[in-house]
């Protein structure tokens, strides 16, 4: 039974960038993501995909339209699976804040009211995503997964608590220990509770300290981001993962901020990561 319904899709790099919409039952509302099909998926090949999770603010479309990921997704014959932030729509809960809510899902599954209702996203991206673009697009199964700040954290604890469901990560200035820092802080005591006790399946230096496997990771960090210093814990991770055994490159891009200008930059080294992973 098909239960995606394409809303639009456009021709880029002899692929399609096309935007899909689907009644979502892990968050009880209807949700829109994009795709990316390369060429070869056209043609009639099954093929292997990069799960981007967004960060604050996104919906599906800040990637698909600022990152130019495009061009390089189509000669390597990937996918681009790219999903919206949070749930949607005129009876999911809401804040005025940027950094909650609406756009700031934090990809965990909410126990607190008003937000366990719509706001499980760890199990939509997880389970009922993954699945329905499995079985209803041109997809070989293998994968990987990257994603940007908050996106990044959605990307590092996906892979560490699913280590064999991604062949690797990225991540692009993520929130790496989001336990310990504003902006996690705010999220995980709003949709989560106080009992920090169930913060850190969410949290990935928390997982890594856990002894949690990593799949290889490479990770870049601007370095005159103006979120570093506050919000992200780069060193933080740095630390934690030298201590562990993961496979692991992370590299402070000097000079770069925090934009889509920087992932606009780096999003290539990142595929062909991904690339070299998917094709083994
Ligand atoms: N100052 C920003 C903070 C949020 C932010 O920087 N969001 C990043 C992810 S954490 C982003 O990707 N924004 C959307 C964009 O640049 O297209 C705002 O209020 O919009």
């Amino acid at each position: 039974m098909t239960t995606l319904k394409q809303v639009s899709s456009v021709r880029c790099f002899d692929g399609e960038q096309r935007r899909y919409e689907h009644q979502a039952s892990t968050l009880n509302c209807i949700m829109q993501f994009s795709v990316f099909l390369p060429p070869q998926a056209l043609d009639g090949d099954h093929v292997p995909a990069v799960l981007w999770l967004s960060g604050l603010t996104c919906t599906d479309e800040n990637f698909s339209s600022k990152a130019g990921a495009q061009r390089i997704a189509a000669e390597l014959g990937l996918a681009l699976i790219i999903p919206d932030t949070s749930p949607r729509g005129d009876d999911v809960a809401d804040d005025d804040a940027y950094d909650f809510g609406k756009g700031a899902g934090f990809y965990v599954n909410a126990t607190e009211q008003p937000w366990a209702k719509h706001y499980q996203m760890y199990d939509y991206i997880t389970k009922e995503l993954l699945d329905v673009v499995h079985s209803e697009l041109p997809l070989n199964g293998k994968l990987s997964i990257s994603g940007h700040s908050m996106g990044g954290h959605g990307a590092l604890i996906m892979a560490l608590r699913e280590k064999e469901r991604f062949a690797s990560v990225s991540a692009f200035a993520p929130i790496a220990h989001p336990s310990a820092c504003p902006w996690g802080l705010k999220a995980f005591s709003g949709y989560l509770g106080e009992d920090r006790a169930t913060w850190q399946q969410y949290d990935a230096v928390a997982l890594l300290r856990d002894g949690h496997d990593c799949p290889p990771l490479l990770v870049d960090q601007g370095g005159a981001d103006n979120f570093l210093a506050e919000q992200l814990n780069f060193s933080v991770l740095e630390e934690t993962v030298a201590k562990q055994d993961v496979l692991a490159q992370l590299r402070l891009q000097d000079g770069y901020d925090h934009s889509y200008y920087f992932i606009a930059s780096f999003i290539e080294d990142h595929l062909r990561f991904h690339h070299s992973y998917l094709t083994r």
